[in-house]
């Protein structure tokens, strides 16, 4: 079992903006969910945690060795997908895992060819191994992406917003995969879609403006919301007048009729109770911190 411990972890740029707060997260074997707005601080604590960035305080130590003394221990031992991949050379899939294995250490030839073989096979892409990356659809870039963060049996993977852009049987393929590996690993995942959380996440965070407002288990925070969301259908011009009067934690046009859920200890006037969502613990808990 792999450990990754966070301890009140602060990160603040040159122009002076604090992007991380006070961070503290113990995370081990399975998928981790990072949920946050636009600007949250996500990507600024893969980034610490990779050793990119370095912190102004705190600590994170991995299976007990301390990362941000040692970065290059962490690096040997972990796989990371930025959001931004860059610009895919035109060379086939297969050479291109080549040239990255080699610079991530796998020395040995005979080793290093039946890794990457298995790696597209578990991808997928073996078929393609041949072809140039640069003609790959968006999904298959992206799994081209997740095997070369396995290259050197990493015992950790973090992954930024991965299935953006991708099209719902891509994105169901990708999760599919990333769900197999977090069996033998950590996997972090930073993510705007609060659904993959819920379908994926063993555990999770919600980070705002880099402060850490929750974390637990997806289906704890859930039930902690039992019976006190409540649904209503209203004309759509109405959300903001009923915007001043409740804490809204959801809205929806479902066949162009505007769903909104509200939290609140007791049932409201016209209301009927709802079945409490991640959705709502998302919206509820940026709600309390607003
Ligand atoms: N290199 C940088 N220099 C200065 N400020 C930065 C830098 N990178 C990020 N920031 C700022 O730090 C804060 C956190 O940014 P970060 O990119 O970590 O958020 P995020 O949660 O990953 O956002 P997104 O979901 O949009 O990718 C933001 O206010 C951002 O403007």
């Amino acid at each position: 079992m792999n450990r990754l411990d966070i301890d009140q972890l602060s990160v603040t740029y040159q122009n002076g903006v604090k992007a991380l707060q006070h961070i503290s997260l113990d995370i081990s074997n399975g998928m981790f969910g990072l949920l946050g707005p636009n600007g949250a601080g996500k990507s600024t604590l893969m980034k610490t945690i990779m050793g990119l960035q370095r912190p102004r305080q705190g600590t994170i130590t991995f299976n007990g060795e301390d990362a941000v003394e040692n970065p290059a221990f962490l690096r040997r031992q972990t796989g990371f997908l930025p959001q931004d991949f860059g610009v895919y050379p035109k060379v086939s899939a297969y050479d291109l895992l080549q040239h990255l294995a080699i610079l991530k250490g796998v020395n040995n030839a005979r080793q290093r060819k039946t890794q990457i073989l298995d790696l597209l096979a578990k991808v997928n892409l073996y078929d393609v191994r041949h072809k140039a990356v640069h003609t790959f659809s968006g999904g298959m870039k992206q799994r081209f992406g997740v095997a070369q963060t396995l290259l050197g049996h990493p015992q950790m993977i973090i992954v930024d917003e991965p299935t953006a852009g991708l099209d719902p049987e891509e994105r169901n393929r990708f999760n599919i995969l990333l769900n197999d590996i977090s069996e033998e690993m950590i996997v972090i995942l930073s993510t705007h879609l609060v659904e993959d959380v819920r379908n994926l996440c063993s555990r999770m965070a919600i980070i705002r403006q880099g402060t850490l407002l929750a974390t637990g288990a997806p289906e704890d925070m859930i039930t902690g919301l039992q019976g006190k969301v409540w649904t209503k259908v209203i004309p759509a011009a109405m959300l903001s007048a009923y915007r001043e009067h409740y804490p809204i934690i959801g809205q929806q046009l479902i066949s162009r009729e505007m769903h909104i859920s509200v939290y609140a200890d007791h049932q409201p006037a016209d209301f009927s109770a709802a079945v409490p969502t991640l959705e709502h613990v998302y919206f509820h808990t940026l709600c309390l911190s607003a």
